[in-house]
């Protein structure tokens, strides 16, 4: 098993980048789903998954502009076939998947939170995994769409409802806070970023969003001062890009990376190799009913949901300090669909 991702995900992006299928995992081909394909997140996302050599069917879903990004994406010489669908065609487009990758709904703007999303963005998630709960159960489904804390929980709900809950398919995707603990770390310690790893725990909302950089290899002792101020560069890594891209939305290009090399090692799971990967799931390994966490992931989903680990006095605050937030947002969009 892959203890960690990170290198055999950088080897797929090198080899995609040089022809594709060059050193991709390969298995059985998988019909995968993007919805809110034509968006900043989805077309990038899109045109990633089109060089995975794991997808042999490619659902391109939004309620606008899918022929454009579909005919576009089409063009790329990999294997996986990519149609495009539109409002009418969601059914179809889902009908098989074995991964449906949520990036539906509406980013923030400066001086905007996460939660400010959720009037918009909670019922066009609660809509769309109805529909995944209806057309293609088995799914495992990666939940992009703001504020994850809160949407993972509504799609859980929406599926308990209907009766088709399990809960080692719902991941929310963390993965752009890894991609920054990653980078920040590696560039602060002069390291090679390809040879780095740094857990990241908890939820994916400021505080809620808490980098174990005492277990991050290669192992730097860092003062105090530096390890505070790359957690917090961590944890207001998306406000530092809604800032930059002033009223024009909020991280694409960089979630889309991390959205596909997530999306990567479910599939490969999916196919026989699991792989460890921090996301948002179902856990009991706090107080908090949804955690991210290190997670096995392998031919079901969710394999096992790894325990924290030692934390150190700064973290165990952390830890502390995040629980409020995190244990409100939950139950927010558990009420949302439950009160309903
Ligand atoms: N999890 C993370 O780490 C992370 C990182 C970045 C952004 N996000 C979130 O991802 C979401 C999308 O961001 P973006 O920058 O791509 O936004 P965007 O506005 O560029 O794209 C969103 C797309 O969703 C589509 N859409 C809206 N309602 C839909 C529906 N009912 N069905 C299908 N498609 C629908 C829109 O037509 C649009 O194309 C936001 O909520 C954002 O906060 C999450
Ligand atoms: O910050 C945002 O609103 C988008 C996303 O959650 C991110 O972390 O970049």
């Amino acid at each position: 098993m892959a203890s960690n991702a990170s290198s055999a995900l950088l080897k797929w992006a090198q080899a995609a980048s040089r022809g594709f299928a060059a050193g991709a995992a390969g298995g059985p081909g998988r019909k995968v789903a993007v919805l809110g394909a034509a968006g900043g997140i989805g077309q990038p996302l899109s045109m990633l998954m089109k060089m995975n050599a794991q997808v042999s069917e490619l659902s391109l879903y939004d309620i606008a502009g899918t022929p454009g990004v579909a005919a576009d994406v089409g063009h790329i010489n990999t294997k996986a076939q990519a149609k495009g669908y539109d409002k009418e065609g969601l059914a179809e487009a889902l009908r098989g998947c074995d991964l449906v990758i949520i990036p539906a709904g509406v980013p923030r703007k400066p001086g905007m939170t996460r939660d400010d999303l959720f009037k918009i963005n909670a019922g066009i998630v609660r809509d769309l995994v109805e529909a995944v709960g209806k057309h293609c159960p088995g799914a495992v489904l990666n939940i992009i769409s703001n504020p994850v804390n809160s949407t993972v929980p509504i799609a859980a709900e929406q599926l308990k409802k209907m009766g088709v809950y399990d809960k080692r398919k719902i991941m929310g995707v963390t993965t752009l806070d890894v991609v920054r603990a990653k980078t920040f770390y590696a560039e602060k310690n002069g390291l090679d970023v390809a040879s780095v790893d740094v857990p990241v725990v908890g939820g994916h909302a400021g505080v809620t969003i808490l980098p174990l950089f005492s277990q991050a290899t290669p192992k730097v002792s860092m003062p105090a001062d530096v390890l505070d101020a790359l957690t917090k560069r961590t944890q207001d890594g998306g406000t530092e890009v809604v800032q930059a891209k002033a009223g024009k939305g909020s991280a694409t290009l960089s979630m889309a990376y991390a959205a596909a090399l997530f999306a990567d090692s479910c599939l490969r799971g999916l196919n026989g190799t699991p792989v460890v990967e921090c996301t948002y799931v179902e856990s009991t390994i706090t107080d908090a009913p949804y955690f991210a966490s290190k997670v096995k992931l392998s031919t079901e989903g969710v394999d096992k949901v790894h325990d924290l680990g030692t934390l150190t006095d700064y973290e165990k605050d952390g830890l502390k300090a995040m629980m409020p937030e995190l244990l409100a947002s939950i139950e927010k969009g558990v009420q949302f669909v439950k009160g309903a």
